[in-house]
């Protein structure tokens, strides 16, 4: 199951508590309770009925491929926050509705998944652009990449705290949160060390100097991250986690032969790096959500002498963080991470409708075609056994 390519989650423990103690789980309805019997020892059917989930760092890509993309997200979501990281970037309010408009053109007949947009900060982003942004009611962050530190992130912004001062000061004023790529891009820093240094010198004087700033720290890896959002206000700052950094440590990179589909920034951490996050997500903290990071690289971008950085997770990121909750025999607090505190953050309402996820077997595609190439997920070719689907 997740073991075969490097993944730690093991699939052999049986959480025999969860399973056979519905009590212990409280906000996540038991719909139906089966069982099978299978040569050795019978394992128990078990279904979830979730609030649907949102996903809140998401790369839908433009052209040819974002029908395929925004596809696997909503089959999945209600909404996902829209990185704005396109060629050109988005840095204006109108590309942000004009970005918008396309992910709405290309969704599936009689879907009701709402991409929910985000701003591109760069060293000369106007305050006035943080008021038509909130004024729009269709950008919902804006987005610090610094320069250089990830996928198209040329653009971005070379000294936050020396140059986006008044921007910053207008975002506070408009409740508009800032949502961070956290790694310095220093070539002297190792690329391990990039996080933990960029909490010291940014985030940490950032939170400092703007105390009543939202601020999500995106995709955090390390232990150190988990104890930085800890130490901040609630409610101020928050982080996502994605589901490889929950499965997979950086030994997934090498294992038997160079990865490139484990390849993503930030770069894959130690096994107690990635211990840190699940205890950070199955502990029930409101500080913690859902955010996969899908990002889709077509396979020859991917497979090649310099492979772009980004996992396409899209159609596993719910087996594979519903797997995590029940190895921490934690199912009883997916729910709040999948649905309830990413919402919560944001002050938007929690979705009204919900989804299954069923204890079924299902295989991954290899790959996903579109019209002009195609993209390898995570876990292709793997059996995972949590499925999900509308209800
Ligand atoms: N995570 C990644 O490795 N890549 C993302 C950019 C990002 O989120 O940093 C991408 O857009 O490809
Ligand atoms: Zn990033
Ligand atoms: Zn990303």
């Amino acid at each position: 199951m997740l073991a075969s390519k490097g993944a730690v989650v093991s699939d052999s423990r049986v959480m025999m508590r969860t399973l056979f103690s519905p009590c212990n789980i409280s906000h996540i309805s038991v719909i139906s309770f089966g069982r099978k019997s299978s040569s050795k020892a019978f394992s128990a059917k078990m279904e979830l009925s979730i609030t649907r989930p949102d996903d809140w760092h998401l790369h839908l890509r433009d052209g040819d491929v974002l029908k395929t993309v925004v596809s696997h997200s909503a089959h999945h979501f209600g909404r996902a926050i829209v990185m704005p990281n396109l060629k050109p970037p988005i840095t204006t309010t109108a590309a942000a509705v004009a970005y918008r408009e396309a992910i709405l053109k290309s969704l599936p007949a009689n879907s009701d998944f709402s991409p929910l947009m985000t701003l591109y900060l760069t060293d000369t982003t106007s305050p006035l652009e943080i008021k038509l942004a909130r004024e729009s009611q269709v950008v919902f962050g804006v987005k610090l990449y610094p320069a250089g530190a990830t996928t198209n992130s040329q653009d971005g912004v070379t000294d936050l705290l020396g140059k986006c001062l008044p921007v910053l000061q207008e975002m506070v004023e408009h409740n508009m949160p800032l949502l961070v790529h956290g790694e310095v891009t220093n070539p002297e820093v190792d690329i391990f060390d990039r996080e933990k240094v960029f909490i010291e010198m940014v985030l940490s004087p950032l939170v400092q100097k703007f105390p009543r700033l939202k601020v999500v720290m995106e995709h955090v890896t390390t232990m150190d991250a988990v104890k930085f959002v800890e130490s901040c206000t609630e409610g101020n700052v928050a982080a996502t986690v994605t589901p490889q950094h929950l499965v997979l440590n950086r030994n997934s990179l090498f294992q038997g032969g160079l990865q490139p589909h484990n390849y993503c920034l930030p770069v894959l951490k130690r096994e107690i790096h990635r211990q840190a996050l699940v205890s950070a997500v199955t502990s029930g903290s409101k500080r913690f959500f859902l955010g996969t990071d899908s990002a889709p690289h077509d396979r020859r971008k991917k497979e090649c002498s310099c492979g772009c950085a980004g996992i396409y997770n899209a159609p596993v990121a719910l087996s594979a963080y519903a797997k995590v909750f029940e190895q921490a025999n934690a199912l009883d607090k997916l729910e709040a991470f999948t649905s309830f505190n990413g919402p919560d953050f944001y002050g938007l309402p929690r979705n009204n409708s919900k989804i299954k996820l069923s204890k079924t077997p299902w295989k991954v595609p290899e790959s996903f075609s579109y019209a002009s190439g195609d993209i390898v997920p995570m876990f292709a070719g793997e059996m995972l056994d949590w499925l999900p689907s509308p209800l």
